[in-house]
C-alpha cells in the first residue's frame, strides 16, 4: 500500500492548496514565520506563534534582546508564563532570535510586524515601522504575507507599508499579501490575551490577504477571528478602542468635578448608573497614563484634516487631572498653615497602572513637577519600579518600608498597587491625603482625605 505524503505549502498568499493542507503546513512548521520586534508585546506574540507553528524567527534591532532570547531567557518581565515558555521553545528549536532582519525576511514567508509607533511631540513617528518594513521588503518573495500588529494611524498600511514593500522588493503589489491584525493585549496578561481573551480582528488589503491572515490566526486563538471590511478599517478598530477609553474617562473626570458643588459622591452615582446595561461610565482619577491610551488620540488628531474637537478636548481634560489633584492638596495644606514651599508630600505609586513597571505618561510625572515648581519637597514610592526609574521624576525615591520614617504633610495616591494595602496609616502623623483612585478607606484615622470623584471622604 502506498502512502502519499500530504502536499505541503511554504507560503500562504495566493495558495490554491486545500485549506486543510495550508493549515497543516502552518502548524507543522513548513510555513516559516518571522516576528519583527521582541518587546513587551512582540516576544509574547512570537512565543505563541512558535508554540502554534514550531518555526518562528524573532527579529530585534537591540542585540541585548537577541542575545537573551537566543539564550532561552525572557527580557520581558511581568508576563506570567513567558520565561518558561521562551526557555522551552528555544530549547526545542521552535523559536530563534536574530538581529539580521533581511536574512530573517528572506527565510520567512509570513512576516509579523510588532514594533512601536511613538510620538514626537504630538506627531506619530513611523520610523521603526518603516525600518522593519524596508527590511521585510528586501527579503520579500512572491506568496509572502505581511501581517501588521503594531497600532498605527489609520491609512498607514495603504500609504506607507504597501508602497515600501513593493519598492524594496521590486514585486508588484498583487504578488504578496498584507493585512492589519491589531494586537489586543494588556500588559501583564499578554499570553492569555493572545491565545484568545478577545476576538482576533483581521483586515486584508485584498480578499486573499484576509483569507491567508485567517489561516494564520485561527490556530493561534481559541476565540473567533473576525474579518474587517478592509485594512484601514482594521487599523481604525484599535485606535477607536483607545480613543473611546480616553473620551469615556474624560467624561468621568468631568463629572467628578461636580462632587464638590453638588455635594454628591459621583463615584457611587457612576457605580449605580452603570447598573443600567446601556451605561458604562469609566472611573475618574488622577490622570490617564501608559503607552497606549494617551497616545492613540494623536494617531487621528495629528494626521487628519477633519477636526475632532471631542477627542482633543478629552485629552486636555485627562491631562488636567494631575494639576487638579495638586491644587486640591495645596489648598488644604495652605488652610492648615502649611505653605506649598514648606510642605513634604509623598506620591504613592509612580507607574501608570497597578502591577505594571511602566512610567510613560504616568500622572505621577506632571504631579511631581507641579508640586516641585511650587517649592514642595516631593517623595515617591513604587513597589514595582527600581530606584533609577522612580528617579526619572522630579522627586526623591523612597522604599515603601521607609515611608513611616518620612516627616510628611501630604500624600497623593496616584496608582493603587496592592502592596499599599499593608501601609499602617494609623501610625502616620495627621496628613492631607488626595486619593486619586477611590482606593483608600481611612475612616477611623485622623487624616483629612479628598477622593477624586467623591470629594472629602474623611475629615
Ligand atoms: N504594550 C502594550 O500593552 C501594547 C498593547 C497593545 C498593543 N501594543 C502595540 O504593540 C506594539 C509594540 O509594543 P511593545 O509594547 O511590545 O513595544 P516595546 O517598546 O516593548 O518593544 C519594541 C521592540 O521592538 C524593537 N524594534 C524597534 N525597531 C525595530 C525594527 N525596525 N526591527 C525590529 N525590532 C525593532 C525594539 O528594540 C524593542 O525590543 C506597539 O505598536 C503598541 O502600540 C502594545
Ligand atoms: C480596555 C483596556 O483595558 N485597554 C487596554 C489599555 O491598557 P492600558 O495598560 O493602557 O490600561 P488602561 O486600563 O486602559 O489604563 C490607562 C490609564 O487610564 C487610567 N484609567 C483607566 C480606566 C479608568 O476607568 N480610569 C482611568 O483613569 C489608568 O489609571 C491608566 O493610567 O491599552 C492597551 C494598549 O492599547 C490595550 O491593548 C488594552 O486592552
Amino acid at each position: 500500500m502506498s502512502h502519499e505524503r500530504p502536499r505541503e505549502v511554504r507560503s500562504l498568499y495566493g495558495s490554491d492548496a486545500p485549506p486543510a493542507v495550508q493549515r497543516a503546513s502552518l502548524t507543522s512548521g513548513a510555513v516559516p514565520v518571522a516576528v519583527y520586534g521582541l518587546g513587551k508585546m512582540g516576544l509574547p506574540l512570537a512565543a505563541v506563534l512558535a508554540e502554534t507553528t514550531g518555526n518562528v524567527t524573532g527579529v530585534d534591532i537591540d542585540p541585548a534582546v537577541v542575545e537573551r532570547v537566543s539564550a532561552g531567557e525572557s527580557p520581558v518581565d511581568g508576563e506570567p508564563g513567558l520565561p518558561e515558555l521562551v526557555s522551552e521553545l528555544v530549547a526545542a528549536g521552535d523559536l530563534r532570535a536574530t538581529s539580521d532582519p533581511v536574512a530573517a525576511a528572506s527565510d520567512a514567508s509570513v512576516h509579523v510586524v510588532i514594533v512601536p509607533t511613538v510620538l514626537r511631540g504630538t506627531d506619530p513617528d513611523l520610523s521603526s515601522l518603516a525600518a522593519a518594513v524596508e527590511s521585510i521588503g528586501a527579503g520579500l518573495d512572491p506568496g509572502d504575507l505581511v501581517l501588521v500588529e503594531s497600532t498605527v494611524p489609520p491609512g498607514t498600511c495603504a500609504d506607507v507599508v504597501e508602497p515600501t514593500l513593493a519598492a524594496e522588493s521590486g514585486l508588484s503589489t498583487d504578488a504578496f499579501g498584507l493585512a492589519f491584525c491589531p494586537e489586543r493585549t494588556k500588559s501583564g496578561r499578554a499570553l492569555a490575551d493572545i491565545r484568545g481573551t478577545h476576538p482576533k480582528i483581521v483586515g486584508g488589503r485584498d480578499i486573499e490577504s484576509t483569507r491567508a491572515a485567517r489561516v494564520v490566526y485561527e490556530p493561534v486563538t481559541s476565540n473567533d477571528v473576525l474579518v474587517a471590511p478592509d485594512v484601514t478599517t482594521a487599523e481604525c478598530v484599535k485606535v477607536f478602542e483607545g480613543v473611546y477609553r480616553d473620551v469615556n474617562i474624560a467624561l468621568a473626570n468631568e463629572l467628578a468635578r461636580l462632587a464638590d458643588e453638588l455635594a454628591v459622591d459621583v463615584n457611587r452615582a457612576i457605580d449605580l448608573a452603570n447598573t443600567q446595561p446601556f451605561c458604562d461610565i469609566h472611573d475618574p482619577g488622577v490622570g490617564v497614563g501608559g503607552h497606549c491610551i494617551p497616545y492613540y488620540p494623536f494617531f487621528l488628531l495629528s494626521r487628519l484634516e477633519t477636526p475632532l474637537p471631542l477627542t482633543r478636548r478629552a485629552r486636555g481634560i485627562n491631562d488636567a487631572m494631575p494639576s487638579f489633584a495638586a491644587r486640591t492638596l495645596v489648598q488644604e495644606l495652605d488652610e492648615r498653615g502649611v505653605p506649598a514651599d514648606e510642605a513634604r508630600v509623598l506620591l504613592l505609586g509612580l507607574a501608570y497602572r497597578p502591577g505594571v513597571a511602566e512610567t510613560r505618561k504616568s500622572p505621577a510625572g506632571p504631579l511631581a513637577t507641579v508640586l516641585s515648581e511650587l517649592g514642595t519637597t516631593v517623595y515617591g514610592t513604587d513597589p514595582v519600579l527600581d530606584e533609577s526609574t522612580a528617579g526619572e521624576f522630579d522627586l526623591t525615591p523612597v522604599a515603601l518600608e521607609d515611608v513611616p520614617e518620612l516627616d510628611l504633610d501630604g500624600v497623593v495616591l496616584v496608582t493603587a498597587h496592592p502592596e499599599f494595602d499593608g501601609l499602617d496609616w494609623g501610625a502616620l502623623e495627621e496628613l492631607v491625603v488626595v486619593d486619586g483612585r477611590d482606593a483608600l478607606d481611612l475612616s477611623g484615622t485622623d487624616h483629612w482625605v479628598y477622593t477624586i470623584g467623591s470629594g472629602v471622604t474623611n475629615g
